[in-house]
């Protein structure tokens, strides 16, 4: 269902340019789960941000769900990502004026899902937040903003969810209570999940681990 062919990517820091990727090939199936490990400035984030489509790959191309990447215009692959694609960040990423309910219902909108208001009670139900509505991230804990984060993942059933770091700004306690509530939603939906994290604990939760190495993915 992802299908990454010869991705090359590089960063002009300056006048240097900075190589991330050279040749890199990968393929995930529906359904699977993966963590991807690797030292800090490995290129985790790019390889979201490239899977995601909201940066370019210099050469090479990526197929989501049969779907070349290379033949969709801006507005299309943007269109594409809003339907096919669920982020869950590190650092939330939540619409800071808008209140639990409303940043649920955000990606339902953009992809004019019906219902998106009971869906979103739905999800923010399952994730033990239906008491918290109508509250703004501001007046959220950390672990209720990212159980937050996790429903507007999910309301408008993507493909492919990318996380990167979901539980790095949580303590423990919470980071575990976060990761099951994931697992078990994803697992329930069959959704694929690409999963970075500096955790080994939260790695083993995933069927395969791979580390990012000199721009390739090496499975551990
Ligand atoms: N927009 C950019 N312009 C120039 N260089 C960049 C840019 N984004 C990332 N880089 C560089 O690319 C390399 C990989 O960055 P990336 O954020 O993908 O790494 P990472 O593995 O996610 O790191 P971390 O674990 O610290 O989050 C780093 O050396 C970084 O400085």
């Amino acid at each position: 269902m992802l299908e990454l062919k010869s991705l090359k990517k590089a960063y002009l820091q300056g006048s240097q340019k900075v190589e991330i990727f050279e040749n890199l090939n990968f393929h995930l199936k529906e359904g699977q789960r993966v963590a991807i490990m690797g030292k800090s400035g490995s290129g985790k984030s790019t390889l979201l941000s490239l899977i995601s489509g909201i940066i370019k790959a210099d050469e090479g191309d990526i197929t989501l769900n049969s779907v070349s990447y290379k033949d969709l215009q801006e507005g299309e692959l943007n269109d594409f990502r809003a339907t096919n694609i669920g982020f869950i960040f590190q650092n939330f990423h939540l619409v800071s004026y808008l209140n639990a309910l409303e940043n649920v219902m955000l990606p339902a909108k953009v992809c004019n899902i019906a219902n998106a208001k009971e869906k979103a009670i739905d999800l923010l139900k399952s994730v033990g937040l239906s008491h918290r509505l109508d509250h703004l991230p501001s007046q959220l804990s950390g672990g209720e903003k990212q159980r937050v984060a996790i429903a507007r993942a999910l309301i408008h059933n993507p493909k492919i969810i990318l996380a990167d770091e979901p539980s790095g700004n949580l303590d423990e306690e919470t980071g575990i209570a976060v990761m099951d509530k994931l697992f078990e939603l994803i697992k329930q939906n069959n959704t694929t999940l690409i999963l970075v994290t500096h955790s080994k604990d939260v790695a083993l939760r995933c069927e395969k681990t791979y580390e990012l190495h000199s721009g390739n993915l090496n499975k551990c």
